[in-house]
């Protein structure tokens, strides 16, 4: 329950359970001298009223004034050791959970939360919580659990000076729970603002180039300076919020030491009440309000760690795509069977859309911008699951497949290439990391990288920049080619594989990919009707339907063949170049 309610990992639960029970026990220890001091006061006062008594012993309130001391300095010791020290390491534990989950979701998610957002929660969130958890929820707890104690022993002490004592307790707890939904709202207002500025600045650095082409910098950055502007006051009314209600809950608790003065004198003057157990109570109330006074000023953060336990739940509640981890088809045939698909409820992108890409075949979905193509090719690995229908890989619903023991059959370069701020051999080697380096460079020469990274300093060892920045969009995508020809899966996809080179390039990477493509399943995406005539069959989509399928030649011989038009528009508009 503990785990599910602060979103702890099983170690962290359990380490914050020990954290808190030391810290109780190292409350109820500074308490102990307290009692000593009434007992040796209460002793010497019996001598100082009746000499007849004796003198009490100094020896024996001495030792045990050491043994407090000790005991005090051992509990102190074991509460920092088991929520300082052991409870740090438990961001780390939680990052790491966090991954698995987002490793898990599809990708439907990552459309729906925004970037900043997701880091917020893994870096900040996560350190937020472990602070929380390290310096201020032992002591919440502990305090807590000491001062409920101390309470039951007060009040069976003396339970009308415990009452004078404890009374201002609850009010002061309930101006804090009172505030807590105005403070709730406040803190997460400020979240949003401060979200819109990380966007914002996010958005800035990655389009940097785009803003100060559109002359757009001065706008940008006055909009920026808003966002911040906002999120400062955001920061101001936020804290404001939670500062008022502290300071009167702690002021109110003040009034605890006058009332108990003052009910202590009146029971004193009518005799009701012996002087010793008046001077307990008043040694008590002065250490008494003190954890709570200190539980109370961290009570913003903890209203704080509320939000970000919500957006760590938020992440953690999200259905996994699973699947059986075996998958072994007969064949690689793609199969879509009536296959309804929408991205998060929205309109439907395909509808009953049915083909087969068959094993040792290319097959091209072609059709408008906006048709589905894209689409169909990334069900067809599972990065979303359809609505409706089945797709299937030889005979097997991808849908009861895992999604990491799917893609293993699948090797896929898409328009937009992902590469890694890492060297150009890394960024080929990610498409199977065990390959050897010769490998690795046989892959290269097949995508027809050699040239350019013969050109740069430091050859296959050169760094290439975040998303491969220091390379063209050309020498991008045929690292991302060499990358699928070195994985040499069963299944191909290619999403305008060879849209970014020029002609004499795109000649020699069409080669390289003939014999990538050699017997393998492809399902080819082109908007350029040249690059697949060849193909083995062409699945036209419009508006996310199927308008036609069948052999190049068969659709070209129909009189309204919507890929004939397509093809005869691009020759005359001079798109086809041979
Ligand atoms: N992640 C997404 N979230 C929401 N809608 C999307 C997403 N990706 C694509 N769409 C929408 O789905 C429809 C089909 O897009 P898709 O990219 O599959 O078409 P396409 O035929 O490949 O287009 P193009 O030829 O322009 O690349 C479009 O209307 C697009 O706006």
């Amino acid at each position: 329950m503990l785990r599910e309610k602060f979103a702890l990992t099983e170690r962290g639960a359990f380490e914050f359970k020990r954290g808190a029970f030391f810290c109780a026990l190292a409350n109820l220890v500074m308490m102990a001298p307290i009692g000593v001091l009434c007992m040796a006061t209460n002793d010497y006062l019996d001598h100082l009223l009746d000499p007849s008594k004796p003198l009490p012993a100094l020896g024996g309130y001495l030792a045990a004034i050491v043994v407090i001391l000790l005991l005090m300095l051992l509990t102190q010791w074991l509460e920092y050791h088991f929520t300082y020290n052991v409870v740090y390491g438990e961001s780390a534990r939680k990052r790491i959970e966090l991954a698995e989950v987002l490793r898990r979701l599809p990708l439907s998610f990552f459309g729906r939360r925004d970037l900043s957002d997701l880091t917020t929660t893994i870096m900040k969130d996560c350190a937020d919580q472990e602070r929380m958890f390290s310096h201020i929820m032992p002591l919440l707890f502990g305090t807590g659990a000491s001062t409920i104690l101390i309470s039951i022993m007060l009040l069976l002490f003396n339970w009308k000076m415990a009452i004078a004592a404890l009374w201002v307790l609850p009010i002061a707890l309930l101006i804090i729970a009172f505030s807590r939904k105005s403070q709730d709202a406040k803190g997460q207002f400020l979240i949003d603002r401060q979200l819109d500025v990380a966007d914002g600045l996010q958005e800035y650095l990655e389009c940097a180039q785009e803003i100060t082409a559109a002359n757009q910098s001065e706008t940008y950055l006055e909009q920026l300076d808003q966002k911040i502007d906002r999120a400062e006051k955001a920061q101001i009314v936020s804290e404001l919020s939670s500062a008022v209600p502290v300071s009167a809950a702690q002021a109110f608790l003040k009034l605890g030491i006058a009332s108990t003065v003052l009910v202590g004198a009146l029971l004193l003057a009518s005799g009701e009440l012996e002087f010793m157990v008046y001077f307990c109570f008043l040694l008590v109330v002065t250490r008494f309000y003190d954890p709570i006074n200190t539980v109370l000023e961290v009570v913003t953060e903890l209203l704080n760690l509320k939000l970000g336990i919500k957006r760590m739940h938020s992440i953690e509640h999200e259905r996994p795509q699973t699947g059986s981890m075996e998958f072994e088809p007969a064949n690689h045939d793609i199969s879509f069977d009536n296959v309804t698909f929408s991205y998060e409820g929205g309109e439907k992108v395909l509808s009953n859309v049915s083909f087969v890409a068959k094993e040792g075949e290319v097959t091209a979905l072609v059709g408008p911008s906006g048709g589905g193509k894209s689409t169909a090719a990334k069900l067809a690995a599972r990065f979303w699951d359809a609505d409706d229908g089945v797709v299937s890989i030889g005979g097997v619903d991808v849908s009861t497949v895992d999604p990491e023991a799917l893609l293993v059959d699948f090797a896929q370069v898409f328009q937009d290439v992902v590469l890694f701020d890492d060297t150009i051999m890394q960024n080929i080697r990610l498409g199977r990391p065990d390959a050897t380096d010769e490998e690795v460079f046989a892959a290269a020469r097949a995508a027809n990288c050699d040239d350019f990274v013969s050109r740069m300093p430091k050859g296959y060892e050169t760094r290439i920049g975040e998303n491969g920045a220091l390379l063209s969009g050309g020498e991008r995508q045929r690292i991302s080619i060499a990358r699928a020809i070195l994985k040499n899966a069963p299944i191909v996809l290619l999403d305008e594989a060879t849209a970014s080179l020029d002609v004499e390039n795109e000649t020699k990477v069409q080669e390289a990919l003939s014999c990538l493509l050699e017997r393998k399943t492809v399902l080819v995406i082109a908007h350029r009707m040249r690059t697949v005539m060849s193909a083995d069959k062409i699945v036209v989509l419009d508006g996310g339907r199927v308008a036609e399928q069948g052999k190049p030649s068969e659709l070209m011989e129909r009189e309204d063949s919507l890929f004939k038009k397509m093809v005869e528009l691009q020759s005359s508009t001079g798109r086809i170049l041979n």
